[in-house]
């Protein structure tokens, strides 16, 4: 089989397929050990996302380990901000924080734009890495968004009310226009050498976007992500593309205008809701905490959204947002199985 006959490009381009294709976001992470242990070795998480041996190892754990149909490049959305010229470091029980702070044009002005083959390469030497050693499945690329990027920028970490990021948005529209515009140049060259480099499709993480009102997103994040993905489909009409934020359910109207092949849902989002709004594939979406509960609940909740699927262009089958890092792998694993027998039932 060719990779391009793969479910899950498959479902992406909205053609049939056998079963509903699955993976899970966040799958190589701390839920499993063997991704625990590989971490200590290598030191931080960011060392760990400048080790391509190590990167590429833990990548492939979630494939092994629970049996998911693709796997996605281990790195993170921060990882080419360092190379912006802004310090990333993740600190136990704080996550992530970016120094120094970014207040005023004259600090947008001296980020860079990061040439990937010269400042990330180890993150295309992983990618090549994994592509040597997973010839039977789709890799999945991925990258934040300007808007999720640039809210960790002002904020200078994790934020709960996006206080620096809004008001730099309404009030500094000269910093905004220039931050958002060094992102999207970012994030395009960031994915096309992703793509050059091997990986199969593509996911761009937007993840807060649902805390701006239609309105605010349309008029100041929604024409920056545009450009990026029409640029990406002119340099690469054949790689998928999929666009992913939680709590976004009255963004799906506007989202449905990019020319992406996939739109991923939070599981707060009901499937019939979202197919009256959009005409893609959809992505999704079960409640990550369902895996906490008997295999009965979970049985039950998977064969709705694969029922509801079946109504969509394509469906690939994940949960509506990161596993969480209290996961016990063999309901993950429980999970995959369940997609996939439940899945070729309900085509029989
Ligand atoms: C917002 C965001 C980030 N990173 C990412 C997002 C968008 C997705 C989402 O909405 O969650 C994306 C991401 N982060 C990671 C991946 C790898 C691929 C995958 O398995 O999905 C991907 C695609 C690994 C990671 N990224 C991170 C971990 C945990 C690091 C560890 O402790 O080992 C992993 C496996 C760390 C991270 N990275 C980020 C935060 C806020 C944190 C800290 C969380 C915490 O401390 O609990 C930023």
């Amino acid at each position: 089989m060719s990779l391009k006959e793969h479910p899950i490009l498959k479902a992406a381009r909205g053609e049939k397929t056998d079963y509903t294709p699955v993976w899970i976001m966040r799958q190589a992470g701390r839920y499993s050990e063997r991704y625990r242990r590989i971490r200590e070795k290598a030191g931080s998480f960011m060392d760990l996302c400048r080790n391509p041996e190590l990167a590429a190892e833990v990548t492939l754990i979630p494939i092994e380990e629970i049996g998911v149909d693709a796997a996605i490049l281990f790195s993170d959305i921060l990882v080419p901000i360092e190379k912006m010229g802004i310090d990333v470091r993740f600190v136990e029980g704080r996550g992530p924080v970016l120094e120094p702070k970014v207040e005023t044009v004259e600090d947008v002005e001296r980020l860079k734009v990061p040439e990937p083959e010269k400042e990330l390469p180890y993150v295309l030497e992983t990618i090549q890495l994994i592509k040597k050693k997973l010839t039977d499945r789709p890799l999945i690329g991925f990258s934040g968004a300007p808007f999720t990027l640039a809210s960790y920028i002002l904020e200078g970490g994790s934020s709960k009310n996006y206080i620096a990021a809004k008001s730099a948005m309404w009030n500094k529209i000269e910093l905004w226009d220039l931050l958002m515009t060094k992102l999207t140049e970012t994030v395009t060259e960031y994915l096309s050498s992703q793509i050059k480099a091997g990986v199969d499709l593509v996911q761009i993480f937007d993840s807060w976007m649902g805390v701006l009102s239609r309105e605010d997103y349309e008029k100041y994040v929604f024409p920056y992500t545009e450009k990026i993905v029409n640029e990406l489909k002119k340099r690469h009409p054949e790689t998928p593309i999929i666009h992913f934020g939680v709590n976004s359910s009255h963004l799906l109207e506007v989202n449905n205008r990019l020319n992406v092949d996939v739109i991923g849902l939070d599981w707060k989002t009901e499937i019939p809701f979202a197919l009256d709004r959009i005409n893609k594939s959809i992505q999704g979406n079960l409640d990550p905490v369902a895996l906490f509960a008997d295999e009965s609940l979970i049985e039950e909740k998977v064969r709705k959204i694969l029922k509801e699927g079946l109504k969509a262009r394509g469906h690939i089958f994940n949960l509506g947002h990161g596993i969480l890092p209290q996961t016990d792998p063999k309901k993950a694993r429980f999970l995959v199985e369940t997609v996939h027998r439940i899945s070729r039932e309900l085509r029989s």
